[in-house]
């Protein structure tokens, strides 16, 4: 095992190098990651302190809106360059974490695309993050596999999906590699590597390097992607346009500027996706201070509620116009291996998935191979014989307003509903800091998006002393005790030995602190990281 401290110019690593890494950080890959960081991190810096102070804004009363200075993109005529012929048809993504075995399953699922996600599904510590390079790296190069404790061998089947890498957000830090003494985001870390071993083999076989962007908050950060796409594509000497993006739209401030956005990455974008929990936790924490926008039960907000529906529409019209896709986003539902209760999920996520079909939608997401064949069969019907909804523009829809967009959502803030976003939100968390960013929880898919809604609703119904539907008043104290009753109630579901071999008083404190502290606290994922390898 070789120490690698210091290589090209100033990046640090504080990992060793072992077999795995010196497959991926190569100088060469190094050399390029260290050029993206020097160039783009100054700016991404701005670009965080630019969001903090637009919440200032919104801290003090004001509200999102759409913005006068852009109204001349959103009123004229142009139209994003083009989409790659196999992402034409997109009509079920599957997604998930970048591990071996799931990477060859979502590859071989009945899907069109696989999103292999270094964010809301994956607790990003080092070993997993450059295990999810090289396992992108084989599947891209066709070779990978793998054998489970049991002897089964996985192995690409004839037609895998179309590879989409969605790279960790720009809040987000890759601690392991520092420049200048600070870490480096850990979107240009995901970006580089996945970048720079295998745009060779992608065009070679007629596909590209395809990114999902996540959580975008402002047109400037696609302009700042923009910037280093094209400046990618210039130093490997690939034509503008080559290297494509999937954009998600899942905070609020960035609905009101989808056309910017679009606008900001022509050259780059193929399409819009409806992230539709970061936007629900988004939703939350941006108009954390305005008491009459506070959200009931988790459950209640579902995606027919007049502000999600606005959002939906909203993305179709505007992406349609502009010759870009509409995705849609993620029904939580898991199949079940009890028969009648799978039923009853197949058919919730065969309605949610008609919602978006029928809305316009040009594909959508899920989170289980085992949802594929319900999902195809309910997008096959919408869509006939078109690859996809572009030519579905909504023009007979009444435009959105700001108001639609952020009309306040009428439901029950229950006691059970507290209750069980304790659960989630503290089993979540430490499956979070233990590694593993995607977890089964109740019959659902909890990731990083999801169970920031669960933490982030309490912390809102405590600031703004809220009442329960049985009339018991929200505060720190019943808080307080309901967690401690609550990690009983989990200790009995999952046993003593899973319980007590697990993290769960530094989750259950974790917990403590980010929902009671003044301020809300802007990721659960930031404290946590601190708690990751
Ligand atoms: C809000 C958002 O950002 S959504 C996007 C991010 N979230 C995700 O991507 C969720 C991805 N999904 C998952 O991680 C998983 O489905 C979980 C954790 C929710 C459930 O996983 P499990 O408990 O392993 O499910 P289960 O036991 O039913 O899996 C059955 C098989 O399907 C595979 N599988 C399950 N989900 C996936 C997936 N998303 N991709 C590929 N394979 C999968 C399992 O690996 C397992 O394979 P095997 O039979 O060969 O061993
Ligand atoms: O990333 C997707 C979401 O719903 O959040
Ligand atoms: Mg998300």
């Amino acid at each position: 095992m070789t120490q690698q401290a210091t290589t090209a110019e100033e990046l640090a690593f504080s990992q060793p190098f072992g077999e795995q890494e010196q497959q991926i950080l190569t100088p060469e890959a190094i050399e390029f990651l260290n050029e993206l960081v020097t160039r783009f991190t100054p700016k991404r810096n701005k670009l965080l302190a630019a969001r903090i102070q637009q919440q200032q804004n919104i801290d003090n009363g004001q509200l999102p809106d759409f913005i006068s200075e852009t109204d001349s993109i959103r009123n004229s005529e142009w139209k994003v360059r083009g989409i790659p012929q196999d992402l034409l048809d997109r009509r079920v993504e599957i997604t998930g974490p970048v591990e071996r075995k799931m990477v060859i399953n979502a590859l071989n699922a009945n899907v069109k695309v696989f999103m292999a996600d270094f964010e809301d599904s994956l607790a990003p510590n080092w070993d997993k993050v450059i295990d999810g390079q090289i396992n992108l790296r084989d599947a891209v190069d066709g070779v990978i596999s793998h054998t489970n404790e049991a002897g089964k061998i996985y192995q690409l089947g004839p037609d895998p999906a179309v590879l989409v890498c969605r790279v960790r957000g720009l809040h987000l830090p890759e601690k392991h590699v520092t420049w200048r003494g600070e870490s480096i985001p850990g979107s240009l870390f995901d970006f580089a590597l996945y970048f720079f071993h295998n745009h060779k083999n992608l065009l070679a076989k007629g596909s590209g390097p395809y990114f999902y962007l996540p959580k975008t908050q402002a047109w400037q950060e696609a302009a700042w992607w923009s910037e280093v796409f094209s400046f990618t594509e210039d130093r490997f000497d690939l034509a503008r346009g080559t290297i494509k993006a999937t954009l998600l739209i899942e905070t609020l401030p960035a609905v009101f500027q989808m056309d910017e956005i679009l606008h900001a990455l022509r050259d780059h974008i193929v399409g819009l996706n409806c992230g539709r929990w970061d936007y629900i936790f988004s939703y939350i924490k941006t108009l954390k201070n305005h008491s009459d926008r506070v959200l009931p039960d988790r459950q209640m907000v579902t995606m027919d509620k007049p502000f999600l529906s606005a959002y939906s529409r909203l993305l179709i019209k505007t992406c349609h116009k502009r010759g870009a896709f509409a995705m849609g986003g993620m029904a939580a539902f898991i199949p079940s291996k009890d028969a009648g209760r799978n039923t009853q999920v197949l058919n919730k996520v065969k309605a949610d998935k008609a919602l978006e079909a029928n809305n316009g939608h040009d594909g959508t997401w899920i989170a289980h191979p085992g949802l594929a064949d319900t999902a195809m069969a309910v997008f096959n019907d919408v869509l006939g014989d078109n690859p996809n909804q572009l030519f579905v523009t909504r023009d007979d829809d009444a435009p959105i307003t700001a108001e639609q967009l952020l009309a306040p959502c009428d439901g029950e803030r229950t006691e059970e509903g507290m209750r069980a976003n304790i659960r989630v939100a503290v089993q979540y968390i430490e499956a979070w800091i233990s590694g593993n960013g995607c977890v089964p929880i109740y019959g659902l898919m909890e990731d990083a998006a999801t169970a920031e809604i669960s933490r982030t609703s309490i912390w809102q119904w405590i600031h703004h002393q809220k009442t329960l539907s049985n009339g018991t008043p929200v505060t720190k104290a019943l808080f307080r005790q309901m967690l401690a009753e609550e990690l009983r109630v989990v200790q009995d579901e999952l046993g003593e030995h899973r319980f007590s071999s697990g993290r769960f008083d530094e989750a259950a404190r974790l917990m403590e602190q980010i929902t009671t502290s003044e301020e809300l606290v802007d990721f659960l994922t930031l404290p946590g990281y601190r708690l990751l390898a």
